[in-house]
């Protein structure tokens, strides 16, 4: 090996590649921002005189196409400059790194037993647990702000059962999903009935309750929303006596609910992050953190290694705050009908964001470092610790642990501190891992964004049309409210961050904002038709063009792209539905609640998703059939807009056979738009008028739409 300056010359244990066929997009970006501006000079110029019908209507379809086109340019932004991540595993196992590898810590939120059933969660930790690291450098720490003896019971069931359990993934080399062998699956299925009739009968046998000084905690009048610290160690990894059967050393694994009182914000999951931070610290305090929602397992064992990866090169290592893995889904369905993979999102957006150097936290599937966390600002001499857990813990026992570490997660603890604010992670935004990767990034920290080609964690989406929209609108809505909070990427990462990261991040902050001109877009054309009112220019014009074009070309280059990551040609157009019902509903009941907190009229919620829903729902999501079902103002909105441009497209073509080929090329633009909404509508008017299942639209939903809409076709056109 050759020296230079003194200093070893060391393979890098990771490359950044730019992707392939950036001057072709470039091109392309370029043919369409001008059939935008023609667009956007046709409009300009004919905008109807004072007086003349639909010139409202002309200028509303006209602001909707700015802020359309605008919005484009900055998703532009993310496929500019693309690049991606590959860390060489191999050279890690290399005696050079053999003693440095760093402590991880494991942190897994959980928040309800019923939502989030405590099998679901224990899966989560003992896939965790079997990780291919040294298990003496493994700490596993779960967060249960649901309170839950439940939870903590499954917990404790998990810690005897990893005994047997980790060893058989070590030898047999296998993931949870392939658990295969006779002995330890039945022991498996016995700890899942064990867990599953206590929950049933919603509480814990006294007998099982004897067996652990744990369950104490519960003994007086606790509710999950009043309730003090409580911290339990069930495996003390640092113990060379806890061992699993083959005397093989154990992981630590450490249950921890955090004080709740009523009148203290508990700030959601932000709070139980910051939460495990400080308990984290007391106990095993590794310099690395991977940071897990309850749902999202382990798939593939050595993936730490690829994140240390990053964390420990020589050159670059030293200035990456996180390494965040893309959320990928174990129970996405063939053609994914609420279009939850995101497949362009997390193979090309977040990839693009990359290249500017503002890849995204995303809250789960993350590995942090914890003083970057903690709120540290980058600097040139920031080491990674290599402190040894037991140096950490200065001979305490289990007890002492314990009784230090609590008083780190009462609520009074934070009082008067700057966590929330400039340590751990931001309170206040329903979104908080977005806003704290934000922050991160403007303390001068480079984090990376890496999508292996095997997933390294796998997740709940949601099964339902209605958990499917309230996840959106929890996202929207944090998102905006980040936009027009001190936070704002333009000017909290103003000179701080890049400016292609800084648009980067408009890209999801302003979701809520563009459900104005999508609902613009999916109304007034389709009113203005059935009032013989013309807003587009005609067929045989040449102005039509650039409408054309544009349209045609945004549509193929998405279809291509979804393609080309691993869709498929219905799990597009599913994505085109629901891109209509997120910009329509989950997004507009977002940006008006961003504006009522504006006006102090409500306060900010997090609204938890359901991992788990009855069989016959499960049956109907497995077969790609969307749940419609309740009957809220969502689906009032949902079957309005498609009754409406129902009555619209029937109408326009009934005037255009009976008019003849002027009006006809005329109203065609108008027709297409309300045959476009038509059609990916289809599934509504089918839950209505063929389906007879639980699944379909309340009948009370379909007739105050028809009404509505019908009404709304009498509207005269300003
Ligand atoms: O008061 C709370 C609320 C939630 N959670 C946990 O937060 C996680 C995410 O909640 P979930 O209902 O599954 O929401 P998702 O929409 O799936 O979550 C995504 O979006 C969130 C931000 O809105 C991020 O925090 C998540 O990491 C990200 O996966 C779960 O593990 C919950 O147990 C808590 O610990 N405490
Ligand atoms: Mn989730």
């Amino acid at each position: 090996m050759s020296a230079k300056n003194g200093e070893e010359d060391v393979p890098p244990l990771f490359v950044t590649k730019a992707a392939k066929g950036r001057a072709a997009h470039r091109l392309l970006c370029f043919t369409i921002m001008v059939g935008i501006v023609l667009i956007w000079v046709y409009r300009l110029g004919r905008i109807p005189g004072a007086g003349r019908p639909g010139r409202y209507a002309w200028v509303g379809v006209f602001v909707s196409e700015v802020l359309f086109g605008l919005y484009w340019v900055i998703t532009q932004a993310c496929r500019w400059r693309v690049v991606y991540r590959y860390p060489f595993r191999d050279r890690l196992s290399s005696t050079r790194y053999k003693d440095k590898l760093p402590a991880v810590d494991v942190f897994v939120c959980t928040a309800d037993p019923m939502l989030e059933p405590p099998i679901l969660v224990i899966n989560t930790v003992l896939s965790i647990m079997s990780y291919n690291y040294p298990p003496e450098k493994l700490g596993v720490y779960l967060s249960d702000d649901g309170c839950s003896e439940l939870t903590f019971y499954a917990l404790l069931e998990a810690s005897e059962f990893s005994k047997y359990w980790i060893p058989f993934c070590k030898n047999y080399n296998v993931e949870l999903e392939l658990l295969k062998s006779i002995l330890v699956r039945t022991m498996y299925e016995d700890m899942k009935r064990r867990i599953e009739s206590a929950g049933q009968k919603g509480c814990v046998l006294q007998e099982i309750k004897d067996r652990h000084k744990g369950f104490l905690e519960w003994g007086s009048k606790i509710t999950k929303q009043d309730h003090q610290s409580i911290v339990q160690i069930l495996i003390d990894g640092w113990n060379s006596k806890a061992t699993d059967i083959d005397e093989n050393r154990l992981p630590t694994l450490v249950y921890l609910s955090r004080e709740k009182r009523p009148g203290w914000a508990h700030n959601f999951k932000a709070g139980s992050m910051n939460s495990l931070i400080r308990v984290s610290s007391e106990i095993s305090n590794s310099p690395i953190i991977l940071n897990l929602d309850c749902d999202m397992y382990s798939n593939d064992p050595n993936a730490i290694q690829d994140a240390l990866c990053f964390f420990l090169d020589k050159k670059q290592g030293q200035q990456i705050s996180y390494v965040q893995y893309p959320q990928c889904f174990r129970n996405v369905t063939e053609n994914d009908i609420y279009a939850n993979a995101s497949c362009a999102t997390f193979k090309i957006e977040l990839a693009g964001l990359d290249g500017f150097g503002g890849a995204l936290y995303i809250g789960t599937g993350c590995f942090h470092r914890r003083e970057s966390l903690l709120g540290k600002v980058y600097s040139k001499d920031h080491r990674l610790e290599l402190q040894s857990v037991e140096d950490n813990i200065k001979g305490r026992t289990v007890e002492e642990l314990e009784a230090a570490s609590k008083p780190l997660a009462d609520c009074r603890y934070e009082n008067g501190t700057l966590w929330g604010e400039e340590m751990g992670l931001v309170y206040g935004y329903p979104v908080e891992d977005i806003v704290t990767g934000l922050t991160i990034q403007c303390r001068g920290w480079n984090p990376v964004y890496y999508n292996p080609s095997k997933n390294a964690f796998l997740g709940v989406a949601p099964t339902t049309l209605d958990i499917a929209l309230i996840q959106f609108k929890r996202w929207s809505e944090g998102m905006f409210q980040i936009f027009f909070s001190k936070y704002c990427p333009f000017i909290h990462g103003h000179g701080k961050i890049k400016m292609g990261a800084q648009m980067g991040y408009c890209i999801y902050l302003l979701w809520a904002l563009l459900s104005l001109p999508t609902l613009c877009y999916s109304v007034v054309p389709a009113l203005c038709l059935v009032q013989n009112v013309p807003l587009f220019p005609k067929v045989s014009s040449w102005w039509f063009i650039p409408f054309a074009y544009v349209f045609a070309a945004k549509t193929a280059y998405s279809l291509v792209e979804e393609l080309t990551c691993g869709g498929t040609l219905q799990g597009w157009w599913n994505l085109q539905r629901m891109w209509l019902f997120r910009r329509t509903t989950s997004y507009f009941f977002a940006f008006i609640d961003t504006v009522s907190k504006h006006l102090g009229l409500s306060e900010t919620s997090f609204a938890l998703t359901a991992k788990v829903v009855d069989d016959e729902v499960r049956k109907r999501y497995e077969k790609e059939i969307i749940e419609f079902g309740s009957s809220s103002i969502v689906h009032l909105m949902i079957s309005t807009l498609a009754f409406l441009n129902l009555f619209s497209f029937g109408y326009g073509i009934k005037n255009a056979v009976f008019s003849g080929a002027e009006a006809l090329s005329e109203f065609m633009p108008q027709i297409i738009v309300s045959g476009l909404i038509v059609m990916v509508n289809y599934p509504v008017y089918e839950a209505f008028f063929i389906r007879r299942d639980k699944g379909s639209i309340p009948s009370s939903v379909v007739f105050k739409s028809v009404a509505i809409a019908s009404v709304a076709c009498l509207i005269p056109i300003y």
